[in-house]
């Protein structure tokens, strides 16, 4: 991928983020986001750009490498987690613990079993679909790829009864990218033509499967990368952790990477203790900090069993801040290293905190 196109990806996406705060702060949160759920040209030009952008980018250098890939890192996590003998004589001990002392948390064992399920929130291109012994569901407002679900996390239905996932899937079909739009990004024109006036091919239409409701504690494993940043305020993030919560088994793990573009001395290590403090309040602990050059790796598994969470939590404690919340401005003008130079985190972080904005 050349300089330039990489530029042009990163900057769209990093755009519709920007937007969608500004939106946020001048229209009111609730308004922004139901708004920008239902710009279907939007976010399926976001789609492409950021499936473009991780596949043919970010991915391709460091496949595998745990060290420098976070789907790598998310999948090492969680093997690590499942089936290392270390962790798994680690919750033994705690299991046996806390039923010793009677603690506040009704404990209960759950019995993992391969294929381990995935949800993957904000998957975009689907990328865990053929993981050995993950069985993988992944949602996106804007799915990328017909395998994905059509879902605003945000608005899922969550319930009790162990209702078939069949039963709450309807047919979408995501109308084409805009041709000719003048803000697009992605030249579009018929897959497999001759005309070379763009520099890749998208689908014209995409048939996704739509879903809206999801049985609560289903899910071994649900994945947030980065997912949060993407959430115009705090409160969002914060929804979306509690709903997370709900739909693992208990012992289950939520995975977060989020970026950081700052080096590791200077990174943004308060505001990740403010989050640790935040989903311990909603009955994660965190079993797993890693700074990998760019991004914050986080594994946090789900420590109690409690029916509701209280809002209060959120109020008292719960900010879910990223550093975009305060500082928009001071992130702008930031000159961009030449990308070929970087390495996968360090993309990620550009690509989402200190690229220039394009407006
Ligand atoms: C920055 S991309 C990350 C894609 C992929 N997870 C990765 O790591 O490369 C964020 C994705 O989250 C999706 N997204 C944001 N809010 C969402 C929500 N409430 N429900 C479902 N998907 C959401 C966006 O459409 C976008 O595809």
């Amino acid at each position: 991928m050349s300089s330039e196109e990489h530029l042009l990806l990163s900057s769209f996406i990093k755009k519709i983020h920007k937007d969608l705060r500004t939106t946020a702060e001048t229209q009111g949160v609730e308004k922004a986001w139901s708004n920008h759920c239902k710009n279907e040209n939007a976010l399926q030009e976001y789609a492409q750009c950021m499936k473009r952008l991780a596949t043919e980018h970010w991915d391709k250098k460091h496949k595998g490498d745990i060290k420098n890939s976070r789907n790598a890192w998310i999948i090492h996590q969680a093997r690590t987690y499942f089936e290392n003998e270390i962790y798994l004589a680690k919750r033994q001990k705690e299991l046996t613990k806390k039923e010793k002392n009677h603690l506040m948390c009704s404990v209960k064992t759950s019995q993992f079993q391969t294929p381990y399920k995935l949800l993957d929130v904000g998957s975009c291109y689907n990328p865990f679909k053929n993981v050995e012994n993950i069985e993988t569901t992944a949602i996106d407002i804007g799915p990328a790829s017909s395998d994905v679900y059509k879902c605003d996390f945000t608005s899922l239905n969550l319930t009790d009864l162990n209702e078939p996932m069949d039963s709450i899937i309807s047919k979408n079909s995501c109308p084409p990218i805009q041709k000719n739009s003048s803000n697009s990004v992605i030249n579009t024109k018929s897959k497999g033509g001759h005309n070379h006036d763009r520099s890749y091919d998208v689908d014209e239409t995409l048939d996704c499967n739509v879903i809206s409701s999801m049985c609560k504690e289903s899910f071994d494993i649900v994945v947030f990368s980065l997912l949060l940043e993407y959430m115009p305020c705090s409160k969002l993030r914060f929804q979306c952790c509690v709903k997370a919560y709900h739909l693992l088994k208990y012992e289950g793990i939520l995975i977060i990477i989020t970026p950081d573009s700052k080096h590791q001395t200077s990174s943004n290590v308060q505001i990740m203790k403010q989050w640790k403090q935040t989903l311990q309040a909603i009955g994660f602990k965190r079993i797993k900090y890693e700074k990998l050059t760019h991004i914050h790796c986080m594994v946090f598994r789900k420590s109690c069993l409690v029916n509701q969470i209280n809002e209060d939590i959120y109020l008292s404690l719960g900010e879910l801040l990223i550093p975009q919340d305060s500082n928009e401005t001071k992130s702008e003008g930031v000159i961009l290293n030449t990308p070929g130079e970087r390495g996968e985190d360090d993309c990620v972080a550009q690509d989402f905190t200190s690229l220039p904005s394009q407006s």
